[in-house]
């Protein structure tokens, strides 16, 4: 019995497979998995002659028959039938006739035969409550809901696994595949003695039976595979191809049911007459447009033609007209021919074309365009969040934050720009208590200028004026005053300064104002056909700056690196009125700002000492460039696995923010790399030896960066703002040092010192025309702008500058030569440990070549050597030599100066 079950299984498993699996076959589900599933049923049903494996079945478990269902009268002729499994119903005859309405559907004889297999088991089985309740609902006119709807294929997948259960399955020998509730195995098991115990002990009982049971089929397992017998048979699981096969055959007929699909055929006049109206089957005629629409009387179709698409009620013929009038001259002769008498006359209705329909076809692709025209303009338009499209051009695109929200900076978190702090200060009182100013007349300054090197927290303090005073901010940027279309910069600066009025008091705050304040006097910027959108844009800024009335408490601060060319209207009194330089920070600043963002990392070094040291290191770093190292030497720790980030990850990060990546990819040829070992020891000596040169910090011969091959780090002259002739010639000695090493230690020489011969020459005709160290052309300034095309002095003075450049130059090489000629040995030993080591540090230097011989700089000898700079002079001020033309006396530029090495 078991091993029948298992063949027909396995052979309906594979008609079922194969199926699915032939791509043509995929085309149309249902006529391909109804013969798999009518193949898995065909055994049970066909076998009239043969006893019935279930019967056979039952007559050996001596199963009792229940008593079937008194409603169903099909019931007491099949006296055998199975009984529903429980939860299902069998169906009334109206319900199983409109089921199998559905066969008449179907295009093939042989496909209605099979799939009138599985509706036979329908019939003898019934179909789950929930979906006699849905056909019902469905029936009595209801519309499906889309819970129902969804609920169709479980319920049909629910009924293909009932149906594809083995005989011994529905007997619940096995357990129950269709439910995974405890014990319901046991309420299917018809073993009569289980039935008729009961109490207390029963599911005890009914366990012990179970495991006895289970206990009995491994037993058997194991002797069948003793005796080489085929295996048990496999037990039915969800993922089985023949329940997927009958679900998706039961699912077409109830679907097609439930949704009843509107297929349709176009017929000629002829055909019409031919096949329904000489026959009388025409129920009614809908004319829409030019399209007739037949209605047959289903009944006499189905008895007429019962194998025809007619007789399924979804199946619409319709055929079209010339005009109404002909349409209906032609159907009352064919009714005269007919002799069908007026009365009974088949009507004939008559459907008007919506109007909104006809509206649609006329305006339908203007309102598509006029409807793509307006997204993609919304689209644009958000994406500048602010401007409100295509008509939102003239929108001012400033971010307000509000103090709650986003502007959490404090002045605390600014460091180290007391000054500035102090005069911003003034606003915040301002917008705090007005009336303090008001009261004895004071007009409240409008607005400031925030100007100063990029990085040095113009933004930051302008945003911590807004957290401080409490008040919303508008951050803008210059640059997005600026548009293609005339008149737009100008709209969009009236319209940011219409909403700071509405919600004042609050603060502007114009970034890189020099985008649109630049001097109107200056040509360039963007003209267009003799508009200047640009000076449009600021006159409106002047207009609407002027228009605040002292009580309005709007203040404008603006920020830019070029105060210079800012237009001079902008600055005057009642406008900008202040004006507040940020210059790079000094060593103290630094040392502030480095806290300010230490707090955010994890070190375990002493923060003094540390701040102290990183600060001596950076001289140059503006606070970006602070905040930038920081975050890189937390990076480099967590590279590095470290628990925590150590002053050896800082510095590495200064070297990285300075020097650039490493490029350890670049492989030097040991010539090369011994090149670039005495170079750069030729810089160390010099370096070590002039009394008036920077304090060295590293010499490294890794590549770094864009071309430095090799690298010697000092620390400059601090924040120093003056320097002498002494100390601007060691240091041009100290920058030939490389190119002197090179012809003292080779017979040739490279290409390597072409930066410093630029440096050096810069800083010499700076010397000669700024700053007046040339006592041949005495105490004179001389401009030479690159872009006049004449020279502002006379051509033999031009002559006697460059014979002054060439006559320093020569000095401050001949002083290195002589120095280096001294100390050749020790440039050996440097430039030897160099190629050993790579890097070497201020101790290497200081166990090669004994104790530098002059005394370091307070700050330096500080956090360098360890040593009070007890007996150290005074620092000597300094003066920018890399950058001669600033008009402002600026501190060193990054110490990018000493790096050197191309190559
Ligand atoms: N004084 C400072 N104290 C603390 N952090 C600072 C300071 N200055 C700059 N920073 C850091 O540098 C970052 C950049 O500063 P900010 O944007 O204010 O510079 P900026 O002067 O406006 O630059 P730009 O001129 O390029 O617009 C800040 O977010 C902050 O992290």
């Amino acid at each position: 019995m078991f091993r029948t079950s298992a063949r027909q299984l396995a052979r309906c498993s594979r008609l079922s497979l194969r199926p699915l699996t032939r791509p043509a076959y995929r085309v149309n589900l249902l006529p391909q998995t109804a013969p798999a599933a009518a193949a898995l049923l065909r055994p049970r049903f066909n076998s009239t002659n043969s006893p019935k494996p279930e019967d056979e079945h039952e007559k050996q478990a001596g199963a009792p028959k229940k008593q079937d269902d008194a409603a169903d009268t099909n019931q007491a002729q099949a006296p055998k039938r199975r009984e529903p499994p429980p939860g299902w119903v069998r169906l009334t005859d109206d319900e199983y006739a409109q089921l199998e309405s559905f066969l008449g559907a179907l295009p093939s004889k042989q496909q209605r035969a099979e799939l009138d297999q599985v509706f036979k088991e329908v019939k003898e089985i019934g179909v789950p409550q929930e979906l006699r309740d849905i056909m019902r609902a469905r029936l009595d006119g209801s519309p499906l809901s889309m819970k129902d709807a969804l609920k169709i294929p479980r319920i049909a997948f629910k009924m293909a696994q009932e149906l594809s259960a083995t005989p011994e399955q529905q007997k619940g020998q096995t357990p129950n595949f269709t439910s995974n509730k405890p014990g319901q195995g046991q309420q299917q098991d018809p073993n009569p003695t289980q039935q008729q115990q009961g109490g207390e002990g029963k599911q005890q009982q009914q366990q012990q039976q179970q495991q006895q049971r289970q206990q009995q089929q491994q037993g058997q397992q194991q002797q069948n595979k003793q005796k080489g017998g085929p295996p048990p048979p496999r037990r039915f699981d969800s993922s089985d191809m023949v329940t997927w096969a009958i679900s998706a055959a039961l699912l077409y007929p109830f679907y097609s049911m439930l949704f009843p699909s509107e297929t349709s055929r176009e017929i000629t006049w002829q055909e019409l007459r031919k096949n329904f109206l000489d026959r009388g089957l025409v129920e009614k005629l809908t004319v829409s447009g030019n399209t007739v629409r037949v209605e047959l009387n289903r009944d006499a179709v189905r008895n007429m033609y019962p194998d025809s698409q007619a007789a399924n009620p979804n199946f619409v013929y319709y055929f079209s007209i010339g005009s109404i009038d002909a349409f209906e001259r032609r159907l009352d002769e064919a009714q005269k021919e007919l002799g069908i008498p007026a009365a009974e006359r088949i009507p004939v209705s008559y459907v008007r074309e919506g109007m909104a329909t006809g509206l649609l076809m006329a305006f339908g692709p203007t309102i598509l365009l006029v409807g793509l025209l307006v997204w993609v303009s919304r689209k644009a338009g958000g994406m500048n969040s602010g401007s409100s499209g295509m008509f939102g051009f003239g929108k001012s695109k400033a971010k307000m934050f509000n103090h709650d929200s986003a502007v959490k900076v404090k002045f605390a978190d600014v460091a180290g720009m007391d000054e500035a702090k102090t005069e911003i200060m003034e606003f915040v009182s301002f917008l705090r208590t007005p009336e303090r100013f008001q009261r004895l007349g004071a007009k409240i300054p409008r607005g400031a200028i925030l100007s100063g090197p990029p990085g040095t927290g113009k933004t930051l303090l302008a945003k911590a004026t807004a957290g401080e005073s409490q008040v919303p901010f508008y951050s803008v940027s210059g640059s997005e005053f600026v548009e293609m279309f005339v008149g737009v910069g100008a709209s969009r600066v009236r319209d940011l300064f219409a909403t700071a009025r509405k919600n004042a008091p609050c603060i502007i705050f114009i970034d890189e104002i020099d985008a649109i304040g630049r001097s109107r006097s200056e040509g360039g910027g963007f003209r267009s056909g003799g508009n200047d959108e640009r000076e449009a844009t600021l006159n409106q800024i002047l207009t609407e700056m002027d228009g605040f009335n002292t009580s309005e408490q709007v203040v404008v601060l603006a920020g830019t690196n070029r105060p210079d060319v800012l237009d001079k209207a902008l600055m005057r009194p009642g406008r900008f009125d202040r004006h507040i330089h940020i210059d790079r920070p000094t060593m103290k600043g630094r040392q502030e700002i480095f806290k300010v963002h230490l707090q955010k990392i994890l070190t375990k070094e002493d923060i003094e000492y540390l701040t102290g040291r990183l600060a001596a290191l950076t001289p140059g770093f503006a606070g970006a460039d602070i905040a930038n190292a920081v975050n890189e030497a937390a990076l480099v720790a967590a590279r590095a696995n470290a628990p925590s980030v150590a002053m050896i990850h800082f510095e590495q990060a200064i070297e990285r923010v300075i020097g650039g990546l490493e490029r350890k990819s670049l492989v030097l040829s040991p010539e090369e790399k011994r090149t670039v070992a005495y170079h750069e020891a030729g810089h160390a000596i010099c370096g070590w030896f002039f009394r008036w040169a920077d304090p060295l910090l590293k010499v490294s011969i890794i590549p770094r960066g864009q071309g430095a091959l090799g690298y010697a780090q000092y620390l400059p002259s601090g924040d120093a703002y003056l320097m002498t002739t002494n100390q601007l010639m060691d240091r041009m000695a100290m920058t030939l040092g490389g190119r002197v090493s090179e012809e003292l230690h080779f017979p040739t020489v490279t290409t390597g010192a072409s930066d410093d011969f630029k440096k050096v020459t810069r800083m010499a005709t700076t010397m000669v025309t700024q700053w007046g160290m040339s006592e041949k052309l005495g105490p004179l300034h001389f401009e030479n702008d690159q872009n006049q095309l004449h020279k502002p002095f006379a051509e033999s003075t031009a002559q006697a500058i460059d014979a002054e450049v060439r006559r320093i130059v020569d000095q401050a090489y001949k002083q290195c030569k002589d120095m280096l000629l001294a100390k050749k040995k020790e440039i050996g030993i440097v430039a030897e440990e160099l190629l050993r080591k790579e890097v070497l540090t201020r101790d290497d230097m200081v166990r090669l070549l004994g104790p530098r011989e002059w005394p370091e700089k307070e700050e330096f000898s500080k956090f360098f050597d360890g040593r009070a700079g007890k007996d150290a002079p005074p620092p000597i001020p300094t003066e920018n030599t890399d950058s001669p033309n600033e008009s402002q006396p600026a501190l060193f530029e990054k110490p990018e100066k000493p790096v050197d090495g191309e190559r």
